[in-house]
């Protein structure tokens, strides 16, 4: 299995009619060595699949490109590149891969001997990095289910260490590794996923700004924007993120996706579990209160605030209001300025398209 995946932005498509519904695109080509966990990741985060049943996954043996397009905010192209192939083989074509990749995201399986994948993810990256420096390269430091605390520390260390010294040996010191210790048993892999998403949408420093207006507004403790499917937080606002209250809103949107697809949808199955009427308010026991509510088509605001705070309902829901129409405008704004479509060299993913904002980016 080969370690490692890259992740690619592009502009997002126009969905007339449908203001919330522009999306990020992206193209994720995993690489790594057999068996680190690769398909897990993307089975895990983009298809509901539990983690015990990637117990069951075969072998991916050739290349593997998967869509997520229909259901996400991040329009995700993820390439699942088999451990065996020699994804360096003249015959393969990768500077048509990285030349317009946004992330690569290569994974090293911290429960098995990685020095083989350390040597693997230098090729990787230096290769990568040569056709496409604006990439950005992430680490996944996979399966740390397994270790103690002290193991994964150590082994997140030591990892940084060796990979590092092997680009300054290589004089490819400007090449920036980040390092996420990831396992698909907990919430560390969705975590992870949402700090690389996060890099790649030109808008975060905007979504963040409205995040802390809203909350410092509304007596809110925390806020995240979420996209439903995957549950990777797209943004949040300014203040830390504990991985608890992270856990507590994943946990919050389970539920009410759960709740709607058995008793929201009509009679005959027609309907969408998550839609504009989407919103559920949960009390906890420790005087704590989590919120939902739509954003667009894909994505959630789902925050946590005390039960005092509460009491103002109506102020949150009006500053919800005003957060929402502030979100649709941030995206039409972006869209309005992207290129016409068919405007791309056709046959070529790696064109240079618009992003949201405006810029011109190079997208793989
Ligand atoms: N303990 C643990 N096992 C994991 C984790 N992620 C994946 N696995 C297991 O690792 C094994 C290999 O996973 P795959 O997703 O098939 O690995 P891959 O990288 O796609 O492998 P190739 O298709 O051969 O390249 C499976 O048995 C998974 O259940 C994890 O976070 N923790």
């Amino acid at each position: 299995m080969t370690s490692g995946s890259q992740s690619q932005q592009r502009g997002g498509g126009r969905h007339r009619g449908q203001p919330g519904s522009v999306r990020q695109q992206a193209e994720d080509p995993a690489h790594g060595l057999r068996r680190s966990g690769k398909s897990s990741i993307q089975k895990v985060v983009f298809h509901k699949m539990s983690p015990n049943e990637t117990l069951f996954l075969e072998s991916t043996n050739k290349i593997y490109k998967d869509d997520i397009s229909s259901s996400s905010f991040v329009n995700f192209q993820i390439w699942d590149f088999p451990g065996q192939v020699d994804f360096f083989d003249p015959t393969f074509d990768y500077e048509m891969i990285f030349r317009g990749t946004g992330a690569l995201i290569f994974v090293i399986d911290a429960q098995d001997d990685y020095v083989e994948a350390l040597g693997r993810l230098h090729l990787t990256v230096s290769r990568a990095y040569r056709v496409n420096p604006e990439i950005n390269f992430e680490v996944f430091i996979h399966k740390v289910d397994g270790l103690s605390d002290d193991h994964k520390i150590e082994t997140q260390r030591d990892i940084h260490q060796r990979a590092n010294d092997d680009l300054a040996d290589a004089s490819l010191e400007k090449l920036h590794l980040s390092f996420y210790l990831t396992s698909i048993y907990d919430h560390s892999i969705f975590e992870a996923f949402s700090k690389v998403v996060q890099k790649l949408i030109p808008q975060l420093p905007t979504l963040e700004n409205l995040l802390n207006i809203f909350i410092s507004n509304s007596g809110i403790e925390k806020a995240f924007l979420f996209d439903v499917v995957s549950k990777i937080y797209i943004a949040t606002d300014s203040s830390p993120v504990d991985m608890q209250s992270y856990e507590l809103c994943c946990d919050m949107i389970d539920v009410v996706i759960d709740v709607s697809c058995i008793y929201g949808l009509r009679e005959d199955g027609s309907g969408s579990a998550y839609d504009k009427e989407s919103m559920a308010i949960i009390k906890l026991n420790n005087t704590t209160v989590l919120y939902l509510k739509e954003v667009t088509k894909f994505l959630a605001l789902v925050c946590i605030l005390r039960e005092e705070s509460f009491e103002r309902k109506g102020l949150i829901d009006y500053n919800f209001h005003c957060f929402r129409k502030a979100i649709h405008e941030v995206f039409e704004v972006g869209v309005s300025t992207q290129r016409p479509a068919g405007s791309q060299a056709v046959g070529s993913p790696c064109t240079k398209v618009v992003a949201l904002n405006g810029t011109p980016r190079n997208t793989v």
